[in-house]
């Protein structure tokens, strides 16, 4: 049978380990090793990430591991913006999903080192993957900035969508919303989690707009807006909404930032918009931005 012709770039849908050569491992999380690995067939870079399957049964991450594959899987049809997952495979021992490579590593490595025209940048692409999730009813439920990797051009690639959450309908997304008991235990980053995970358990976009303020305030300053010893003191400054800008943070910068950083989610900029975000855009702080053609990303001093 003639094999079916492989676009350059991309492996066909079924591989196993034996189509890579493993190099350096480029990352650790809780569950997982990330490696940088060459596809033997097309020279084409990947990351792939290994999970133990004993791990996970033990961590009991199914569910984690299921719903990262399944909304990398819904934003596959996009080539900017995410992390793509051109193929998973297993072998008796570990799981493979086989990943865009972000050359730049994370956001977080580079964010003492931004100009005000990086962040405008940077919170613009975040903003666009922000929207893309809205239109697939996915909440990331983990923005932060190591999650918000960089390609080989310097552009954002969102990534770790096994906290995420497929909102299924619009009654779901009322569950998420107002009027629902507390159902889900507290998923994310203590330095970003939003202030409705902290009381009532609810998720909605609105909390990943949370995280967006959290993540610009960190990209002007360099430093997370709320900072303690401890997670619960953590929280309790969230709750509080007990942070301060610092004297020369950018005005516009500091207005977009308070209209991001609201402890009701509906009155958060951006939660009702009848086209998701909008009123973000329409920000002065974006003034400069065209949102049509962001451009080349800005050399990062
Ligand atoms: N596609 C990628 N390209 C380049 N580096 C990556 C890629 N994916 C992950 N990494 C790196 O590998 C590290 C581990 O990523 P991984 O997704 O396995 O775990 P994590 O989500 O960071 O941790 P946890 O599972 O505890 O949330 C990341 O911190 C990142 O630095
Ligand atoms: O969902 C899928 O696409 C397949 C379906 C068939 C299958 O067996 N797997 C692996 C399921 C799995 C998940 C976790 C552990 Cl610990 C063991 C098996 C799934 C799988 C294969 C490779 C990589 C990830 C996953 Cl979830």
């Amino acid at each position: 049978m003639t094999p079916v012709p492989v676009p350059a770039d991309e492996p066909p849908k079924k591989r196993s380990a034996a189509d890579f050569i493993f190099g350096k491992v480029i990352g650790e999380g809780s569950f997982s090793t990330v490696y940088l690995a060459k596809d033997i067939h097309t020279n084409k870079e990947f990351a792939i990430k290994v999970l133990e399957k004993l791990h996970i049964k033990k961590e009991r991450k199914l569910a984690y591991v299921t719903r990262e594959k399944e909304v990398l899987l819904r934003l596959a049809s996009w080539n900017e913006l995410f992390v793509k997952l051109y193929c998973t495979f297993q072998d008796v021992d570990r799981l493979y999903f086989v990943l865009t490579y972000a050359k730049n590593g994370d956001l977080l490595t580079h964010i003492k080192h931004l100009s005000l025209e990086c962040v405008r940048f940077y919170a613009a692409e975040i903003i666009m993957a922000l929207e893309r999730l809205n239109i697939k009813k996915i909440i990331h439920r983990d923005l932060k900035p190591e999650n918000i990797l960089l390609d080989e051009n310097w552009h954002v690639l969102l990534t770790d969508f096994g906290s995420a959450k497929i909102v299924k309908d619009e009654i779901e997304q009322e569950e998420c919303g107002e009027n629902s008991k507390r159902r889900n235990s507290f998923v994310g980053t203590a330095q970003y989690v939003t202030p409705e995970v902290l009381t009532d358990g609810n998720v909605s976009f609105a909390s990943d707009l949370w995280a967006l303020g959290c993540v610009i305030y960190q990209m002007v300053c360099g430093t997370a807006p709320f900072q303690a010893g401890s997670e619960y003191l953590i929280f309790k400054k969230i709750l509080d909404l007990e942070y301060s800008f610092p004297e020369d943070f950018d005005s516009r910068a500091r207005n977009l930032v308070e209209q991001l950083l609201v402890i009701n989610p509906h009155e958060r900029l951006g939660s009702c918009d009848v086209k998701p975000y909008t009123s973000i855009r329409e920000h002065q702080f974006f003034s400069k931005i065209n949102w049509h053609n962001l451009g080349k990303p800005p050399k990062i001093c």
